[in-house]
């Protein structure tokens, strides 16, 4: 993957949509997000035959836009379907046994201090998702907003390799993320909600 690739990076599960989530996919797709994540989580949360034949639709539109497609912790489904890679947290298993797991394919981890970037990297992540930059509604177990500091000493340590930032970000604050060395900005709500996906996403890059 490219660092641009990380541009507009998407994120979404079936909780975060009003609308039929595929819809939503194809409308960000055609709109020009550069990444998809689907991220599946909540009370409601897909699960089983549902969750894979969900995750097949919206692999099957990735592959019509030529846009990478990973799923979030969930490394059994990724390696099933053949994902183009995996999102794994500090919480997940150790990012050496993932990167074995997945060959050849994208593993991206988060990272939220020193020792976490320093063992993603060395482990072979191909990017890591630091944040949450602003308070986020999206992830009930997030951390605080930590702004942007970390991300921009983690950019001064690693001047080549791949970041996006996530957390809260809209089109309103997305700048400061890029000004701060993000290759890109992840977001959920910002995409989801938007009444015009394709200037949503212009103003985020
Ligand atoms: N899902 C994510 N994607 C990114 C990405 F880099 F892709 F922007 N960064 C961070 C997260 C958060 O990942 P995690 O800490 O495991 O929590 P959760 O499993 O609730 O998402
Ligand atoms: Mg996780």
């Amino acid at each position: 993957m490219k660092r641009s690739d990380l541009a507009v990076y998407f994120i979404m599960g079936t909780e975060n949509c009003k609308d039929e989530p595929l819809v939503v996919l194809e409308d960000a797709l055609k709109s020009g997000i550069t990444f998809f994540q689907l991220r599946e989580k909540g009370a409601n949360a897909l699960t089983g035959e549902s969750l894979e034949k969900f995750a097949l639709a919206c692999q099957t539109l990735c592959k019509e836009y030529n846009v990478p497609f990973i799923i979030n912790d969930n490394v059994q489904l990724a390696l099933k379907i053949n994902a183009d890679g995996v999102h794994v947290g500090q919480d997940d298993a150790p990012i050496a046994q993932i990167r074995e797991q997945f060959n050849g394919k994208i593993v991206g981890v988060s990272v939220h201090n020193d020792e976490e970037m320093k063992v993603a990297v060395e482990g072979g992540a191909d990017y890591v998702g630091i944040g949450p930059i602003y308070e986020t509604q999206s992830k009930a177990d997030a951390k605080p907003a930590a702004g942007v500091s970390f991300l921009s000493k983690a950019r001064r340590d690693y001047q080549d390799f791949p970041i996006v930032g996530i957390g809260g970000i809209t089109t309103e604050n997305a700048s400061e993320v890029l000004a701060a060395g993000a290759d890109g900005v992840a977001v959920i709500s910002a995409i989801c909600q938007s009444a015009d996906r394709r200037e949503t996403i212009n103003l985020l890059k």
